[in-house]
């Protein structure tokens, strides 16, 4: 009895080992023998991700950690990971133009977004970030629209408004020096609610406290308490928002009150649509009245279910808010670190918006210095690091060869590699960056708000649909701020700045990719 036991484990034992090893020989097939990490587990799924980046481990926040010498170390701008025993085969890449190749989309491309990377995305229904194929056409034909000059004009206006009702609501009106110990606190709230206001006409204003007079939690407190919970809602079973543990009923009740607050919004905006239809008036075009008519659509092909509505304003809410206030945050950072710079924006804006007016419009395109700096502070925390995509069929790719050597080696690509753009290797790649590691926003002056060289936002026909929307909204605040306040860091007893960029400006890895928490000072700048 105990030898036929003692048979069967070490039968067992040899299949899952030579399981194993034909997964990697198959894996190395796979990546073409393309050099790189030969790991245990892929670092985008469990328990690879999770796990520390150590020597035996990547992990998903090794782009980060490995920066400076991840690709160095493979004397390549590609490189392979073959797990031997968790998760596929796959290339990592710093190069854009082997990102063109993967991210670009429609009908003739022969990579897709993984159904195991979309998931966090499909929490609340099928939206444009997450959809591929005809799919995605259409929800990209209903947002499309939306995104228009009347909408940055307004995202500008809504901006100084709610910059205004920031200084009175957090009592800065009567001060000269205002601490703050997480900058996230003040980018957070703005973002959100420029995007809940200029995309969906939402009712949020700067002074709501989190809990209302009947007790309740507020809608904004809610999509806080939702975002920050949200990866553990994508891998939570139901059962665990049974436990009497209070974070897990913060997060059941935050759904709760959210799932009701946007039935209600629905409701009502459809009660608009038809009131409009029925006296020929018109419906706002923001992208919430394109959502609700496209739900309402006899058209098919630009049809929404209720589920696609729903996805689409969750998606649009948190792509449009944490990457806007994360990349605020790190601006708000490098200003504080680097004085000089600083001192030039302020003498920019003073040059064109002077010291009395609210800045406008027009000057938008002239404050040169505020986009360079926003734009620097993205390339060194670029919010959408990954950008993952799987081969839907056997295909190629074409890699570059190292910098130095002229021409390119195709690949054979078989169906279900994976291939990640790592957008923190491409944003400190030397190749396209002189001295990477250096924060010098003087790089993007002169280069053209819509240039392609800045790839932050992505490249191509899926590149980010909110770009010029994050861009208007951060430089409008960026200039009431810094015209009106000098950011400084706040140090600890004894701490020098280079020992405050070291511990502050590292890379707090979620959904995005944003900085930790930023403590600054802000000194109200006196009048020559
Ligand atoms: C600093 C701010 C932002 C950054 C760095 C950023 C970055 C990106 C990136 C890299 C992608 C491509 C993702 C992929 O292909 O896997 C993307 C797509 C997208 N972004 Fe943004 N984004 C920002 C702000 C916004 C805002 C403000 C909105 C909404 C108002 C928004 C909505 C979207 C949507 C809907 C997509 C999917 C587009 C498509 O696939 O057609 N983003 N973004």
């Amino acid at each position: 009895m105990q030898a036929n036991t003692t048979n069967l484990i070490i039968a067992a034992s040899s299949i899952f080992v030579i399981s194993r090893v034909v997964k990697f020989i198959n894996g190395l097939k796979a990546v073409n023998y393309l050099p790189g990490y030969r790991i245990p587990f892929w670092p985008l799924c469990l328990p690879g991700a999770v796990l520390p980046t150590t020597w035996w481990n990547v992990g998903m926040a090794f782009p980060w950690r490995r920066r400076f010498d991840a690709y160095r170390q493979f004397n390549n701008e590609s490189f392979s990971i073959v797990p031997w025993l968790v998760g596929p085969a796959g290339i990592y890449t710093s190069n854009i133009d082997v990102g063109r190749q993967v991210i670009a989309g429609g009908h003739k491309t022969s990579f897709i977004k993984p159904e195991e990377a979309s998931q966090s995305l499909l929490l609340w229904g099928m939206n444009l970030v997450a959809a591929e194929g005809d799919t995605w056409r259409k929800h990209r034909r209903v947002m499309g629209p939306a995104f228009n000059n009347s909408l940055y004009n307004l995202v500008w206006e809504r901006t100084l408004q709610t910059y205004h009702e920031m200084v009175r609501a957090e009592g800065w009106a009567d001060k000269d020096i205002a601490e703050v110990p997480a900058v996230q606190k003040l980018t957070f709230k703005l973002a959100l609610l420029i995007i809940g206001h200029c995309a969906f006409g939402f009712p949020f204003d700067w002074s709501t406290p989190a809990n209302l007079s009947d007790g309740l939690m507020s809608v904004q407190e809610a999509l806080r308490i939702v975002a920050d919970t949200h990866m553990f809602s994508v891998i939570a079973p139901k059962w665990v928002y049974k436990l009497p543990i209070k974070w897990i009923q913060e997060s059941r009740i935050a759904h709760e009150q959210l799932a009701k607050f946007m039935r209600d919004q629905v409701a009502d905006r459809k009660q608009a649509l038809h009131a409009a239809q029925s006296d020929k008036g018109a419906l706002g075009r923001d992208a919430f009245s394109m959502l609700v008519a496209a739900n309402e659509s006899e058209n098919e092909k630009l049809k929404l279910s209720d589920q696609e509505l729903i996805g689409n304003v969750f998606i649009m809410l948190f792509a449009g808010h944490e990457t806007t206030a994360h990349t605020l945050a790190a601006t708000l950072g490098f200003m504080g670190l680097y004085e000089d710079i600083q001192e030039d924006v302020f003498r920019q804006i003073v040059d064109i918006v002077g010291l009395d007016r609210d800045p406008t419009m027009e000057d938008y395109p002239k404050l040169t210095k505020v986009t360079a700096a926003f734009y620097e502070s993205l390339r060194m925390f670029p919010a959408g690091h990954l950008m993952i995509r799987e081969a839907c069929e056997d295909t190629t790719l074409s890699i570059p060869n190292p910098v130095g050597q002229e021409g390119s080696e195709t690949i054979p690509v078989p169906k279900g590699t994976q291939v990640v753009v790592d957008m923190v290797g491409v944003q400190y790649n030397p190749r396209y960056f002189k001295e990477p590691e250096k924060f010098k926003p003087s790089r993007w002056e002169g280069v053209s708000n819509e240039s392609e060289s800045f790839t932050a936002f992505s490249v191509g026909p899926r590149m980010c649909i909110g770009r010029k929307f994050a861009i208007t909204e951060s430089v409008c605040w960026l200039t009431m701020l810094l015209r009106e306040w000098r950011v400084e860091p706040i140090l600890q007893p004894g701490e020098t700045k280079e020992q405050w960029q070291r511990r502050v400006m590292d890379a707090k890895l979620v959904l995005t990719l944003g900085v930790a928490d930023v403590p600054v000072r802000f000194v109200r700048r006196t009048r020559a």
